[in-house]
């Protein structure tokens, strides 16, 4: 059998055309060219996820069983790069936004019914304190 190629992700940015392209998904280098006119989801989505790791991208349409067993057709060797980071190791700072905004509201969310009970006592006793 002959030894499996390992690609480096400079390589595969030598490919990234309508003309020739290459993917990297889950840690494997496909070369897409005879597929590009045949993907129902377009050449352009297909030439958009070269030259990096498309592998979330390709993940997040929901490819069918047969989209992932097609893959092997196109394997032309091993990511040198090899497997991705977790997704949400991927983007720190629009997670951090995201869970510092929810902190917030969280908060505001606790205080409320608080600041409800203690604007009825107050009321109350002003109350009180007319009538005496
Ligand atoms: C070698 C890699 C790929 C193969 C073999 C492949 C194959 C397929 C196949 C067979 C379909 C038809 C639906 C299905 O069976 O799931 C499809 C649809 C689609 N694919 Fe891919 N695909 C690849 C990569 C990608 C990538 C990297 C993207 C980037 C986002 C992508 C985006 C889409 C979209 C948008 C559709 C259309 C979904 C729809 O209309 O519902 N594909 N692909």
């Amino acid at each position: 059998m002959a030894p499996t190629k390992t690609i480096t992700l400079a390589e595969c940015q030598e490919h990234m055309s309508d003309k020739d392209c290459w993917l990297v998904i889950e840690g494997k280098v496909y070369d897409v060219t005879p597929f590009l006119d045949e993907h129902p989801g377009g050449f352009d989505t297909l030439v958009s996820n070269s030259g990096k790791d498309a592998t979330e991208d390709f993940e997040e349409i929901g490819h069918s069983r047969a989209a992932k067993e097609m893959l092997g057709k196109y394997y032309i060797g091993e990511f040198a790069g090899g497997a991705p980071a977790k997704a949400a190791a991927k983007r720190p700072a629009a997670t951090a936004a995201v869970s510092s905004s929810s902190t917030l509201s969280s908060l505001i969310k606790a205080l409320l019914p608080i600041l409800i009970v203690l604007a009825a006592v107050y009321y109350m006793q002003m109350q009180q304190g007319v009538k005496a």
